[in-house]
């Protein structure tokens, strides 16, 4: 039957990847994290990772078909043995959205993390400290912060459209809120 696809957006450091560990150790999701692939891709040494290093240490985004070509080649390796898919980081403009209902299907559902760009910024800091990430530094997280609201929030007002949007919000308890929303998607899913 259909594969299930959730996506999971929200800004840098809202909390999506600590979210979507939640939803795959209770529903079993294959996560697939955009910002994940790409580190992969660069830390592979390939020619492809060497252009991808240089847009994403300054927050940029890389180019759209690379980044669906990499989201759909990972979806196809585990066709076989998912049970749906949860798409952290991706999409991060509306056209990428609109690509992905093209090349690979609609989405059943838009989880959204929200939170206040203070709280992201603090957050990317610390992590920043351990993370290693070329883009956990003050100056490319402001640039991401940037990014993320001109580019990334239309996004959910365009998926607002078709009804499928679920908020999670800053102040609800995070956990409680993210199993009822997929839990009442599951029980309508067939
Ligand atoms: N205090 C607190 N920290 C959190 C929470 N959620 C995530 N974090 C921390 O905030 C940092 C960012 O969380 P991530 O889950 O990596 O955020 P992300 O949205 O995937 O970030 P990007 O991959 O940079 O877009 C990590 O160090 C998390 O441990 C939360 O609910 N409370
Ligand atoms: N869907 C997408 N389209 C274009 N670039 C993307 C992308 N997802 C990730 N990237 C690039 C740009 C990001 O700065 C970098 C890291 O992404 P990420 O891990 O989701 O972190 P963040 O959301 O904090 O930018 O990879
Ligand atoms: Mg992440």
């Amino acid at each position: 039957g259909e594969m299930i696809v959730l996506l999971m957006s929200g800004g840098p450091g809202s909390g999506k990847g600590t979210q979507c560990e939640k939803i795959v150790a209770k529903y079993g999701y294959t996560h697939l994290s955009s910002g994940d692939l790409l580190r992969a891709e660069v830390a592979s040494g390939s020619e492809r990772g060497k252009q991808l290093q240089a847009t994403m240490q300054k927050g940029e985004l890389v180019p759209l078909d690379t980044v669906l070509e990499m989201i759909k080649e990972a979806m196809i390796a585990k066709a076989d043995v998912s049970k749906g898919y949860l798409i952290d980081g991706y999409p991060r403009e509306v056209k990428q959205g609109e690509e992905f209902e093209k090349k690979i299907g609609a989405p059943a559902l838009l989880l959204y993390v929200d939170a206040k760009a203070e709280t992201m910024v603090k957050r990317l800091m610390k992590r920043g400290e351990t993370s290693g990430r070329a883009d956990d530094n003050e100056e490319t997280i402001k640039k991401r912060l940037d990014l993320y609201y001109k580019a990334t929030e239309p996004v959910i007002a365009y998926y607002e459209k078709s009804g499928i949007v679920r908020k999670v919000s800053r102040n609800t308890d995070r956990n409680m809120l993210i199993q009822s929303n997929i839990t009442s998607v599951l029980s309508l899913t067939p």
